[in-house]
């Protein structure tokens, strides 16, 4: 839908320019991947931070911010690739039969994401445990797994359980436990302005749900540091 402001057919503000249609196929060009592939920038995205420029008193031509809005577009691009990434080809078949059934834990993954509430930085680290049940996944996918969920616009709760269910989905394992411990810009940098606080979350499947012991012994594990 495009507005109109009435007398000259000018629109009331950059975003108005582009139609529906334009407008996603623009966003499937912003798109990116997590690696090995270059970002493109976004028009829509790019007029879109012209106008938060302006609107908060900035010159968005003066030196330097001429090139920001291209910036902030890549920037979008780059945090949000995590909506375009294809499970599949991120699992790349790396998953081996092994007769392991103790418990595999990656801990301290660190990630970076962003609030859907604020688009705002929250980050901080995950720690992830499973118990096979015949088959493992390659070490290096927990963490890409990690990351495609974090580069989305998240609540940290959303974040772990589909880390959580991914996993689960993925290795029929006899359990996936998910700890994500994280510190959210927007309660940082403004509104209640706390600082330390940091926000733990967890999902727990199977066994880690179901047996205590199992429960705290991965949780005496990442308490360990
Ligand atoms: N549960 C949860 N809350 C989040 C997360 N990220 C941000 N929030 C919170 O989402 C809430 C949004 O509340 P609103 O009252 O709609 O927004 P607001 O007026 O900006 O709130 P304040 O931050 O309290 O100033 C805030 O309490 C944020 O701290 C998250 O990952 N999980
Ligand atoms: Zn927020």
């Amino acid at each position: 839908m495009t507005y109109h402001n009435g007398n000259n057919g000018h629109h009331d503000h950059a975003l108005a320019d582009v139609d529906e249609r334009e407008y996603e196929t623009l966003i499937i060009q912003g798109r990116g991947k997590l690696e090995g592939m270059s970002y493109h920038s976004d028009a829509a995205i790019e007029d879109a931070v012209r106008v938060i420029l302006k609107q908060i008193g900035e010159n968005p031509e003066r030196e330097g911010l001429q090139k920001t809005p291209s910036r902030v577009a890549k920037m979008y691009a780059e945090l949000t690739a995590g909506y375009h990434i294809d499970p599949d080809a991120l699992i790349n078949e790396a998953v081996f039969s092994v007769g392991y059934d103790e418990m595999v834990l990656v801990k301290n993954i660190e990630f970076s994401s962003l609030c859907e509430h604020h688009m705002l930085p929250f980050m901080g680290r995950v720690h992830v445990a499973y118990i096979p049940n015949g088959r493992v996944v390659g070490l290096s996918k927990i963490p890409r797994i990690v990351e495609m969920f974090a580069r989305r616009l998240q609540v940290q709760e959303r974040m772990t359980v589909q880390i959580a269910d991914f996993i689960n989905q993925r290795l029929e394992p006899l359990g996936v436990a998910v700890v994500a411990e994280g510190v959210h810009m927007c309660a940082v940098m403004r509104g209640v302005k706390k600082a330390g606080a940091t926000m733990v979350t967890s999902a727990m499947r199977g066994v880690f749900r179901d047996d205590p012991k199992t429960r705290s012994e991965f949780m005496a594990h990442i308490e360990r540091g």
